[in-house]
């Protein structure tokens, strides 16, 4: 199935996938002079509750962290979407090393990783229902820099060494999330899609401006998990992002001046 090696990797999904070819696809590289500010962009309301916490999993192409969404507890509103979008997981994308692995980039750079914030809209039944409409996602995209340790991701990669290869889950509970989002919520919004296979497009697309630290050593981290299942030949997890796709006429709005 799908991955990110040379033989099944991002220039290999629209075999599969023909959707990888669609008009709004992402990442997108965000050229923030031809980006245009929106006054009437609300500010981001993110209300997460660190008991809907559920587990954390490996699942061959990222670590997920899940929360429960069967109620209201923790929910994304206001921004540029309308209604409420419940949280469903959070997930990263990084490189083998620290010159990539966003999958946004902004002007051309690259960041070291990519936070993933998932939220679905509750106008729909369920994430799997709304994932197939073109309001039916919202993602939060925030970049991570080389600097300071960063002591909230720390707990996240604490429990890496339950999960190093694909498949392994492990409960994870009391985590707040709004932890590893930087202190400026300034972003930039587009409509695009989903970065792995189905690569639906249905996302409504958030990017903060402003990236949050994590260490070199934190970094090391990331690449200690494992594409590969136990007892498979070890594949490190690098390299787990797909690279900008055409902006094919799409505008790209900003929260800020
Ligand atoms: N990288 S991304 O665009 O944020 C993304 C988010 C969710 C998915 N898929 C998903 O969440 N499937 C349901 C299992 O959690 C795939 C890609
Ligand atoms: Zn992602």
């Amino acid at each position: 199935s799908w991955g990110y090696a040379a033989n099944n990797g991002p220039d290999k999904w629209a075999d599969n996938f023909p959707i990888a070819n669609g008009p709004r696809q992402s990442p997108i590289d965000i050229v923030p002079g031809e980006a245009s500010y929106d006054a009437g962009l609300k500010a981001l309301n993110l209300k997460y509750d660190p008991s809907t916490c559920l587990d954390i999993l490996n699942n061959g192409h990222s670590f997920q962290v899940t929360f429960v969404d069967d109620n209201d507890s923790s929910t994304l509103t206001d921004g540029p979407i309308s209604g409420i979008y419940r949280l469903k997981q959070f997930h990263f994308h990084w490189g083998a090393s620290d010159d990539k692995g966003s999958e946004h980039t902004v002007a051309g750079t690259k960041y070291p990783a990519e936070l993933h914030l998932v939220h679905w809209n509750t106008k729909y039944a369920s994430f799997g229902e709304a994932a197939s409409q073109p309001d039916g996602l919202a993602v939060v995209g925030v970049f991570l820099q080389i600097g300071a340790e960063n002591a909230n991701l720390q707990k996240v990669l604490d429990a890496f060494d339950v999960i190093k290869a694909k498949g392994k889950q492990t409960s994870f509970a009391d985590f707040d999330p709004a932890t590893l989002l930087p202190g400026c919520l300034d972003y930039w919004t587009y409509d695009g899609s989903l970065t792995t296979p189905p690569l639906l497009e249905s996302v409504t697309w958030i990017v903060c401006k402003e990236p949050v630290s994590v260490s070199a050593e934190q970094m090391a981290k990331f690449r200690s998990l494992l594409f590969s299942a136990e007892g498979e030949a070890e594949c490190c997890m690098v390299d787990n992002y797909r690279p900008p796709q055409p902006l094919k006429g799409r505008a790209v709005r900003a929260s800020f001046k």
